[in-house]
């Protein structure tokens, strides 16, 4: 059983943002949604999971991981996709890109080329093997980073807005892998309530501050209430 991703009295703040506003929670689910409106706090609290930004005040676990002091520890259970895929493009090819995420797990050559060509075919990207990485389409760079990211195999995949730049097809490419059983856990930043559905639990931001734990279907129609007021 993995352990859990635990906050207590966090705080997050950014220039004159408080961007999370004393956060508590303990989240023991696998597949976790985050949901809430236009600077409520969803990326911050991803970026925060991640190790990207730390809290002003309080402290958080991670898998039984502190982001604050074991940096190392962390970097290597968390994968982590945004919806801006471009910062993530590191080599000048695709497979180079992929095999690039593979550098710190001193693989034998043959495992590592195998882990790349598995992964490359996993998300259509086979026959843009050999391609200058940066001049592939939005959509193509998304699947390329989402590689990047699960060819190591995290404990936990951190994704925010991950479906943002893609077409229907491969939106449903890139949810039904995220979300497929596996032994990763999720963490999910979106805007779409019916993936937020999918999810085996929901965290609301409003301003900051956690409105709401529990079943995503509940979560969502209480979210979708308040954009009615
Ligand atoms: N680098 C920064 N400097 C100052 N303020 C920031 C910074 N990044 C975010 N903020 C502020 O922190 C608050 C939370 O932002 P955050 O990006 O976490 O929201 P969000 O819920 O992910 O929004 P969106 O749905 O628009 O992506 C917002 O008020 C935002 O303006």
């Amino acid at each position: 059983m993995t352990a859990p991703i635990i906050l207590n009295n966090v705080s997050v703040r950014l220039g004159e943002s408080l961007a999370l506003d004393d956060v508590s929670l303990r989240l023991d689910q696998q597949r976790i949604a985050v949901i809430g409106s236009n600077g409520s706090g969803k990326s911050t609290f991803a970026r925060l999971l991640g190790g990207l930004v730390p809290p002003t005040t309080g402290s958080l676990s991670v898998h039984g991981v502190d982001p604050v002091t074991q940096s190392k520890e962390l970097r290597r259970l968390v994968g982590v996709v945004f919806s801006n895929p471009d910062a993530q493009i590191i080599m000048p090819t695709v497979a180079e890109d992929a095999a690039f995420s593979l550098r710190g797990e001193k693989l034998p050559k043959a495992e590592s080329a195998e882990r790349v060509r598995i992964a490359l075919e996993e998300f259509g990207l086979t026959d843009l093997a050999d391609r200058a990485a940066h001049d592939l389409s939005g959509g193509q760079k998304q699947l390329l980073a989402l590689c990047g990211a699960v060819i190591r195999r995290p404990q936990l995949m951190i994704a925010d807005e991950p479906t943002a730049y893609l077409d229907a097809r491969n939106s449903r490419l890139i949810a039904n892998h995220l979300l497929a059983p596996n032994d990763r856990r999720l963490v999910l930043v979106t805007h779409d309530l019916t993936l937020a559905e999918r999810c085996d639990v929901a965290v609301l931001f409003e301003n900051g501050r956690l409105t709401g734990v529990g079943d995503p279907a509940e979560i969502a129609a209480r979210y979708e209430a308040s954009l009615q007021c």
